[in-house]
């Protein structure tokens, strides 16, 4: 144990308490992987499972156990003895094994739960810490519905299971019933009213029924808490626990806080991925931290604001959790900074788009669309007519070509006002139409790469048109797109030629 006051020790209880959602279950290899990337993430303890349940999550904390050295592996357990003896078999190759056992605190749980008492269920808590500290040092226990509890009893039951020999006293918001301030308080009065308090760390574990378990979290660690119980991308039982990400860079972003984690948050983006992949519960895209809109700006004010400084509206840094630059979505309330952002990100030439023009044909298919990709974008820029300023343009195209016809092709440009046209055969169409522009424009131009793909598959499809010219010892990119091959081609090499002429 650390005994600075302000290191924070991360509690993951995905593979337990996230693990209990319906449709989360897990096999044991699956438990292995995430429990090895919790390792890497810097998590202190991972709850590997609640052994008494079913032989499948016994075996998982056995084999959690072998695969796992740094966390402490830590196994649920109720109030009673069969429960404690699984869960001290299921940890018998830990390194640093804990039992979390515990019993209801709120009179609504004690009455309506166990039909028993105060005084009952004190006691069987206390027992059942005695019973597991005879195997295992290394004891935590629960309060359960602790948000929901009278104070003063739960401060004499925290102070019973410390004296009988807890080493972290778990103090849930088991239904997310706490407002922040209202949790606060209650860490703050433990802390102030159990006199050995000193002698075990209060851990919380707050449930986000209202939406507050982070915010709860956090009051419960100003107050004195030194564990934070979490989840990765919050799952857990309803509307789920505290989020992981969300605590780590609370502690981060506000460093007046002073409270610190081991947590190497970088790994965030990619975990979050994994345990949403394995649980196959999508995580929704306006989470904060691991959503997929957690860094992604879609209105254009704030793509222009991003794109001049980025800290305009982003408080993290998208690197800080692995991922590696925030995206600016291009949609109908996108404006011109960010289709220009886009523009130049595909290689054309800021100086030299008709950007005026190119928007207003942008915002026609962005109302009808409700994203411009990649493919749309180039899609516009082949299409239009005047996407360059000063920009060469196609005035006619014709080809003759099949068997045994040679193949030729006739093209007339229009550069700066001036129409210009020339024949040139070729060994297909495209090399013809190719030839023949470059007879026109006299430059010594080396087609390095030609790529025709149809759009969607089908032969009524549109082509796209890739290709790469270097010229003059630089590389130019040009698209094009039709439903014809070879004018989709010729638009590829212009566009590409009007990137440097
Ligand atoms: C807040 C939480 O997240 S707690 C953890 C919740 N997770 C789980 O429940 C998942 C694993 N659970 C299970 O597999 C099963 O429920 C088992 C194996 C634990 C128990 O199964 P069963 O013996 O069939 O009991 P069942 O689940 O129906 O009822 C729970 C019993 O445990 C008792 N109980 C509940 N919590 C505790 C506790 N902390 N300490 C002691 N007894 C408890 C209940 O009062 C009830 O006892 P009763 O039969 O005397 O009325
Ligand atoms: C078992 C306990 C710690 C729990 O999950 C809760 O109270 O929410
Ligand atoms: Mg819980």
């Amino acid at each position: 144990m650390i005994h600075d006051p302000n290191r924070i020790y991360v509690f993951d209880t995905t593979l337990r308490d996230g693990e209990q959602v319906p449709g989360c279950q897990l096999t044991t290899s699956e438990k292995i992987e995430i429990a090895k990337e919790l390792e890497l993430l810097g998590v202190d303890v991972i709850e590997a499972g609640f052994p008494i349940s079913s032989p499948g999550d016994f075996q998982s904390v056995v084999e959690l156990s072998k695969a796992v050295s740094e966390p402490i592996i830590c196994a649920l357990t109720r109030a009673n003895n069969k429960d404690i003896d699984a869960a001290v078999a299921a940890l018998q190759y830990a390194k640093r094994p804990r039992i979390h056992t515990g019993i209801g605190a709120s009179d609504m749980h004690i009455q309506y739960k166990f039909n028993s008492t105060r005084e009952e269920i004190l006691r069987r808590g206390v027992e059942a810490v005695k019973y597991a500290k005879k195997f295992v040092e290394d004891i935590e226990f629960y309060a359960e519905d602790a948000g929901r509890a009278d104070n003063a009893f739960l401060a004499q039951m925290v102070e019973a299971v410390i004296a009988a020999g807890a080493t972290v006293v778990n103090i849930p918001d088991t239904n997310g019933y706490c407002l922040p301030d209202q949790y606060g308080a209650k860490i703050k009065y433990l802390m102030d009213n159990v006199k050995n308090i000193d002698q075990a760390i209060i851990s919380v574990h707050c449930h986000n029924d209202l939406g507050l378990a982070t915010a709860n979290s956090i009051a419960g660690i100003m107050n004195g808490a030194r564990q934070v119980e979490c989840t990765i991308n919050g799952i857990g039982e309803r509307a789920g626990n505290t989020s992981l990400e969300e605590v780590a860079m609370v502690l981060k972003t506000h460093t007046s806080l002073g409270k610190y984690t081991n947590i190497n948050s970088k790994k965030f983006h990619q975990l979050s991925g994994m345990v949403s992949r394995m649980m196959r519960m999508p995580v929704q895209p306006n989470k904060a931290i691991v959503g997929k809109n957690a860094f992604a700006h879609s209105s254009g004010i704030h793509q222009d604001g991003v794109l001049k400084f980025r800290e305009n509206y982003e408080i993290i840094n998208p690197e800080d959790v692995g991922i590696n630059q925030s995206e600016i979505i291009l949609t109908a309330r996108s404006g011109r900074h960010a289709l220009k952002h886009h523009l130049e990100r595909l290689g054309y030439v800021a100086d030299k788009i008709n950007l005026e023009e190119v928007y207003e044909r942008f915002l026609i298919l962005a109302d009808k669309k409700k994203e411009i990709n990649d493919d749309d974008l180039l899609s516009l820029m082949g299409e239009g007519t005047n996407n360059y300023k000063d920009g060469i343009h196609i005035k006619l195209l014709q080809v003759q070509c099949g068997h045994p016809l040679v193949p030729t092709s006739t093209i007339q440009i229009e550069y700066k006002n001036e129409v210009k046209e020339a024949s040139a055969t070729g060994n297909g169409p495209v090399n013809a139409t190719i030839n023949a522009v470059n007879a026109i424009i006299g430059k010594d131009i080396n087609l390095k790469e030609l790529h025709i793909d149809s759009i969607h598959g089908g032969s009524t499809d549109s082509c796209k048109v890739t290709m790469t010219l270097v010229y003059d010892g630089k590389t130019y990119m040009g698209y094009g797109f039709h439903t014809d091959i070879v004018q989709a081609s010729a638009q590829a090499y212009l566009d590409a030629v009007n990137k440097f002429i």
